[in-house]
């Protein structure tokens, strides 16, 4: 793979509450990374370092629900290949409209064809449907996904849920402390999770209002989870804990979430650009 020009690859160092991104434009310039590169890129000491890499392409199926502004390949920190990324979406969609001078964008992406505009809150994506079916997420065999009989580390009765890519919520009680990390990256591949999962640990500080922490499948703790934002107002609101709509705090920031009455989840909130830069690729070859 040869460099778009001799000072190396352009990208966009961007973040949504800080989960952050490297993002290659490759609508022109036809980019095909392995995952050794995509990890090597996403290696935060000898890397640019990200949670995941974002892949801009032409449109694949412009008959498939219409042309999209463009194909959005997501691999996460691993290497591994996505169908979702919320927060990576709200940055794609503020590119584009950003380039079009459009007030709606439309992303086409693993998990379907996602609509996107600008509204009070910053960037608003309609990430979908929800699924609640075990085959969606999926899981290894047919359960009660609204209460899983899983236990680990004093927590027990998850929800699961499939935002285009799989979701594990605790509810938390009052003020117990978990460790996110142990149980998170524990949980991540269970053999129920046949192609692993997201784990989030969710307080209700009321029906409209909710804290979230997140273990991310393939990239670890990340100070905001898109998806896990939107897979936990839905849960919530499944539980009978929470409204339809309500603000989701995380560490890097705040999303509003609304699941309307259409069954779509629609999640505003910032899409920020950190930085623009070039890079030698592989990592470490060419001038
Ligand atoms: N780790 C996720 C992909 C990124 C999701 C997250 N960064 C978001 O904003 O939704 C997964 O493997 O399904």
């Amino acid at each position: 793979m040869t460099n778009a020009s001799p000072h190396g690859r352009p990208f966009i160092k961007m973040h949504g509450l800080g989960n952050d991104f490297i993002v290659f434009d490759a609508r022109e310039i036809p980019l095909a990374l392995t995952d050794d590169v995509v990890c090597a890129l996403a290696d935060r000491q000898t890397g640019i370092g990200c949670d995941q890499l974002i892949v801009l392409h032409p449109d694949k199926k412009p008959d498939a629900g219409g042309p999209a502004d463009l194909f959005m390949e997501i691999r996460n920190a691993d290497g591994s290949t996505v169908a979702a990324c919320g927060n990576a979406t709200r940055c794609v969609a503020r590119l584009i409209l950003e380039e079009t001078g459009r007030d709606r964008a439309l992303i086409r992406t693993r998990a379907g064809l996602l609509a996107a505009d600008r509204d009070a809150f910053g960037i608003r994506v309609d990430m979908g449907r929800p699924g609640f079916h075990w085959q969606d997420l999926p899981l290894s065999h047919e359960m009660d996904t609204l209460m899983l009989d899983l236990h680990e580390g004093g927590l027990s009765q998850p929800t699961a849920l499939s935002m285009g890519n799989p979701h594990l919520l605790f509810f938390l009680e009052g003020g117990l402390d978990v460790d996110v990390r142990a149980i998170g990256s524990t949980l991540e591949h269970h053999p129920w999770f046949p192609e692993a999962v997201n784990v989030s640990f969710v307080r209700v500080l009321a029906p409209d209002h909710l804290s979230v922490a997140t273990w991310e499948r393939g990239a670890g703790l990340t100070r905001a989870c898109g998806t896990a934002a939107c897979a936990s107002l839905v849960g919530a609101h499944r539980r009978g804990y929470a409204g339809r709509a309500a603000q989701i705090d995380m560490s890097g920031g705040a999303l509003h979430i609304l699941w309307d009455d259409a069954d779509h989840v629609l999640m505003s909130g910032d899409a920020e650009i950190a930085f623009h830069g070039r890079v030698a690729l592989p990592l470490g070859h060419g001038a």
